[in-house]
């Protein structure tokens, strides 16, 4: 029976709504359609699968074609189709109340702070057509009918002659929106979501050639955009690690192939599937951030995955499949939705058991593997306390000889040599190995174990360290002079009288041109540097803290090096001379032994350092 109507609306014109609202994303009204296609597809197979439906399932392939002349884009489906009344039903109440509901929640928030943009579903056609036809025959015995609209609020259906059951949705497309005739423009918008449908999806043909006999010749063949079943989806036993590998050359051609990887399956109490890996991270972390897909029902959603995974857990890549995470609300609302809770802890959780199988199974490799791994690991004890619980017992330190350590492994080796006065275990690191040269060797004669700590995150991971074990410091190996180091009670004797020392106080201050040079006339060794610059740890912490936040260190007057002390050794027979030459040789020597002081902490720079080679050079004459 034809019909003629007009769909029951509130608001008006919700089509120009529509039509303007998701202008930044118009592509999703093909994923919206072929999602649609998809679902009544299945719905078929479910009914079959329970004897509700006795025909012939035959090909269920959907197909997307391009009418260049008519300016059409149709999506055909061999799905359940609807009767009339079910159109009446699903396409004029149920699509249209989803719309009207879409564009009432959301007028007055910002599109694209809401994942994936979902729910708009059918109406989304008429973002990008001015005519959308709906040709469709039910699987039960009815006739076919077609349900058109043009963009009003008026419609008409009609019967009409379909051979085949489901459903063809024909759209008109608007002047604006012709770029979706193009093939590559529907294939580039397919392929990203619609990769992974669970039904097959063919657009456009490709040529095949094959061997007839001694001949060789090129067939076309329908071109299928999807993987049915994504890797993700199948049984985690029946799969090899060529076959991991294979998948993430898929998602990420470009990439060098990743460390290892964790299959996530779980049913209860959320649903979530998916292959998280661990790629080579090299020190540029924002390279490797924000690649995981999100997928619902393997429909792609969004590669922005905030608020959804663990901050540290989007250095990871892969795909994360979850009907159970909430699509259609703004990013502040997920961090407090307790399912995405759940579910960013159970990602936690499955990460860090992971890391710890890897560890127990083969320390070896997990040693190899460490630059890449600790970064993740650090990146995550500093940042998720709950991880940091987990993570202590396989998080490693590396000493300057390649040898790997846990923290408590590492406190037995050091605990003879390195415990201060306080019973405080200290743990002397280098951020730099070859700038920090001089203070690493004066540290090794003295017997003492220095780590390596040059990563981006370790900055940060040494105040973490700090805050959270009892009895732990951490002292970078310049930040101090290496006595000092590890604090002790004894006390070594200064050769210099308290007027001696004022003395080279002034002959320095002096020769650098400098009143308020920060120095300290100090009891060291005899074998020790003359002049020896150090920065002490706080200090030094406090300004790189500054400098990271963009400061330049103004609040505590340092300099462009950073807050730094000069430590004079008084009991070094360079320092024990300054005293008994003339004034012009004082100055002289004390330069020179303050530059070298600067040399040994790359500090030596421009007009200072060109003075210095100059002044070298006369001392060798
Ligand atoms: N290709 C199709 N074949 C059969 N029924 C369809 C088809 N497309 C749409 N429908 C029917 O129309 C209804 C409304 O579709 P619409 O896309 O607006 O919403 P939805 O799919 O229910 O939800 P969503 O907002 O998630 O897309 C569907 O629930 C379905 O019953």
């Amino acid at each position: 029976m034809a019909q003629k109507g007009s769909i029951s609306v509130n608001t008006e014109n919700i089509f120009p709504i529509i039509k303007k609202f998701l202008y930044s994303d118009h592509d999703i009204f093909l994923r919206e359609l072929v999602a649609n296609a998809t679902d009544a597809t299945q719905k078929l197979q479910k009914l079959a699968g329970i004897g509700d439906f006795k025909g012939e399932l035959g090909d269920l392939t959907i197909k997307i074609s391009v009418d260049k002349d008519k300016k059409t884009l149709t999506i055909s489906d061999k799905g359940l189709g609807m009767t009339e009344a079910e159109v009446m039903k699903y396409i004029n109440q149920v699509a249209f109340s989803g719309a009207t509901e879409f564009v009432e929640k959301f007028k007055d928030v910002d599109t694209t702070s809401i994942i994936g943009k979902f729910g708009l579903g059918f109406y989304s056609a008429f973002m990008v057509a001015e005519k959308v036809e709906l040709i469709t025959k039910s699987y039960q015995d009815a006739k076919a009918v077609k349900w058109t609209c043009d963009g009003s609020t008026e419609f008409s259906t009609e019967e009409i002659e379909k051979a085949e059951r489901g459903t063809d949705v024909v759209l008109y497309l608007n002047t604006d929106s012709e770029e979706f005739l193009e093939d590559h423009r529907i294939n580039e918008i397919l392929n990203r979501y619609c990769r992974f449908m669970p039904i097959p999806i063919v657009f456009g043909k490709d040529a095949e050639k094959v061997k007839e006999g001694e001949e060789e010749k090129t067939i076309e063949k329908d071109h299928v955009i999807n993987a049915v079943q994504p890797l993700y989806t199948r049984d985690p036993q029946s799969l090899k690690d060529e076959d991991y590998l294979n998948f993430y050359r898929e998602l990420y051609p470009m990439a060098e192939d990743p460390l290892f990887w964790i299959h996530l399956k779980v049913d209860y109490p959320f649903n979530l599937t998916g292959i998280l890996y661990f790629p080579k991270v090299k020190n540029d972390i924002t390279l490797h951030k924000d690649k995981i897909q999100l997928y619902s029902r393997q429909v792609f959603i969004t590669d922005n995955v905030e608020n959804i995974v663990p901050e540290f857990l989007r250095l990871m890549h892969g795909v994360i499949d979850s009907p159970d995470i909430p699509l259609n609300v703004s990013r502040s609302y997920l961090q407090s939705d307790a399912n995405v809770k759940k579910i960013s802890n159970y990602i936690t959780r499955k990460v860090a058991d992971r890391l710890e199988e890897l560890f127990k199974s083969d320390r070896v490799l997990f040693e190899q593997k460490w630059e890449s791994i600790g970064l993740f690991v650090k990146y995550g004890m500093v940042t998720d306390e709950k991880f940091f619980e987990k993570a202590q017992k396989f998080c490693l330190y590396e000493t300057l000889e390649g040898k790997f350590f846990t923290l408590d492994e590492y406190k037995e080796k050091i605990k003879d040599n390195q415990v201060d006065k306080n019973g405080n275990f200290t743990l002397i690191y280098t951020s730099n190995p070859a700038q920090q040269d001089i203070f690493i060797r004066a540290a090794k004669n003295r017997g003492l174990d220095v780590l390596k700590m040059d990563s981006l995150i370790d900055n940060h991971f040494i105040s973490n360290v700090e805050y959270k074990f009892e009895k732990v410091r951490m002292k970078r190996v310049d930040a101090d002079t290496v006595d000092k180091l590890v604090e002790t009670d004894t006390v070594l004797d200064v050769a210099l009288t308290d007027d001696q020392k004022k003395q080279v106080d002034e002959i320095f201050k002096k020769a650098t041109n400098n009143d308020k040079l920060d120095l300290e006339v100090a009891a060291m060794s005899g074998d020790e540097m003359p002049v020896t610059i150090v920065r002490p740890e706080f200090m030094r912490r406090m300004m790189e803290m500054q400098e990271l936040s963009g400061g330049n260190g103004g609040m505590f007057g340092f300099n462009g090096f950073g807050a730094e002390k000069v430590m004079v050794n008084g009991n070094h027979p360079l320092i024990q001379k300054l005293l008994t030459v003339s004034e012009d040789k004082q100055t002289q020597l004390a330069r020179q032994a303050y530059d070298l002081a600067l040399l040994a902490q790359g500090m030596l720079k421009g007009e200072a350092l060109t003075g210095f080679i100059h002044r070298s050079l006369e001392i060798a004459e």
